[in-house]
């Protein structure tokens, strides 16, 4: 597992396995044989900015309280990836970036792009910039992809959707895309339909179709979790690449903590709704300061320890978005929790440079050694600490008799 370093000016980001003549070449050609007229924006520019977003869906029980505050920064050429269980409010919170939510959907907060808060903008000026400056890339090609039209139709309509130049010239783009994304042949698969390409092969058609307008910001939801490992990897990769060649920032949404591990500058926690904490990606792995994503990250199956220790999955579920409960949403699964969790939500607050996590008890994973112990099946749970006060730590590093947790906090 590759951890990114964390991006500062300057940098370039690195694609695992880079070609630099031919990706510079490719990138020479995607911006000579195809003018725009819009300028980059600068490196460390925050070309995206989510400011407290909420966003509720009224249903016959009740409200869905889908996303409950989310707040976060995404900078020029950076990839942020948001990690959360299923039903967290990922895709949602993407959504609302997209202008794609259902009519019904109450939405509250500030999507700023570069500065212009996309909320508050007239629709045409909203779809103007989806599709061109901030593009999406979805789980499955098959439900974004038009059966019935050739990939170079579809290919040179997302050009002429935004541009006014002859179908000639989006088709000679839409063969450059084909080619910088990886399809061999691309003059011939131009004429080709999707059902003709395997998933990998539209997968990487649905990057090119992201980035032919050359975009600022690309949201891609669970890019790869319907492909298999080996072709998983050679689509992030690629999507490094390309997002290199045209300069763009990735928010890379996902439930895959190893897809994020080895391609996020930057990684958000979201639990039922909520940003539960965010920093660079190597604080965020090596000293989560939230149970929940120390449990995330226990959970990955792991080749060392044995029988149980393999694997130490969270139980229980995650509450209801209609009818939340008190407190912390995670602390009827945290072994941490305490009365003040079940009493009062906490808020994100900084635990570190570039670090923040909404946890009462955050100073208790950062003393452990392995935080990640707390979900040991075997492992005491906070409450049930206090009749083994003079107990001595684990072999893990774990207190099981912190004086913090006795006081209650
Ligand atoms: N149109 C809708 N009406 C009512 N509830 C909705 C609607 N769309 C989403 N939700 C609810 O909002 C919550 C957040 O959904 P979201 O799709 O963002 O989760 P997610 O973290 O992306 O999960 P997954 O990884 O499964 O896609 C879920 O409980 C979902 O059921």
């Amino acid at each position: 597992m590759s951890i990114n370093p964390p991006l500062s000016p300057g940098d370039k980001l690195s694609t695992g396995a880079e070609s630099p003549g031919s990706l510079a070449e490719a990138a020479e050609e995607v911006h000579t044989a195809y003018t725009l007229a819009d300028s980059k924006p600068p490196l460390d520019e925050e070309v995206l900015k989510v400011e407290n977003l909420t966003v509720g869906f009224p249903t016959d029980d009740g409200l869905v309280q889908a996303v409950r505050g989310v707040s976060y920064t995404l900078r020029a050429r950076e990839v942020l990836g948001i990690v959360g269980e299923s039903g967290s409010g990922k895709s949602v919170s993407s959504m609302a970036v997209m202008g794609l939510l259902p009519r019904n959907a109450r939405i509250n907060g500030r999507i700023l792009y570069r500065d212009r808060d996309m909320l508050t903008m007239r629709p045409n000026e909203q779809r103007a910039l989806r599709g061109e400056k901030i593009a999406m890339i979805f789980q499955d090609p098959m439900t974004s992809l038009n059966p019935v039209h050739t990939v170079g139709d579809q290919l040179a309509e997302a050009v002429l959707a935004h541009h006014l130049v002859p179908r000639r010239a989006a088709l000679t783009k839409a063969r450059e895309m084909l080619d910088l994304v990886g399809i061999p042949q691309a003059d011939k698969r131009l004429k080709a339909y999707p059902h003709e390409f395997s998933g990998g092969m539209r997968q990487r058609v649905m990057i090119a179709m992201a980035i032919i307008n050359d975009p600022d910001v690309i949201i891609a939801d669970e890019p790869t979790t319907a492909l298999d490992v080996t072709v998983q990897a050679q689509i992030l990769e690629k999507l490094l690449e390309v997002k290199d060649a045209v300069n763009a920032a990735i928010l890379m949404i996902t439930h895959d903590l190893g897809v994020i591990a080895g391609m996020a500058h930057r990684t958000l926690v979201m639990y039922a709704g909520k940003p539960v904490e965010i920093g660079g990606t190597d604080s965020v792995f090596y000293q989560p300061r939230m149970p929940y994503t120390a449990g995330l990250l226990g959970s990955i199956p792991s080749l060392e320890g044995e029988g149980e220790d393999r694997l130490r999955p969270i139980t229980g579920t995650p509450p209801s978005l209609v009818h939340l409960p008190s407190g912390c949403p995670f602390s009827p699964r945290c072994p941490l929790a305490t009365e003040v969790c079940r009493e009062t939500e906490p808020d994100l607050v900084t635990v570190g440079e570039d670090h923040r996590a909404a946890c009462h008890h955050s100073d208790r994973l950062a003393e452990a050694e392995d935080p990640t112990a707390f979900f040991r099946p075997d492992a005491v749970r906070a409450e049930d600490e206090g009749d083994e006060a003079e107990g001595t730590p684990g072999t893990d590093g774990v207190s099981r008799t912190d004086e913090k947790s006795e006081e209650g906090r």
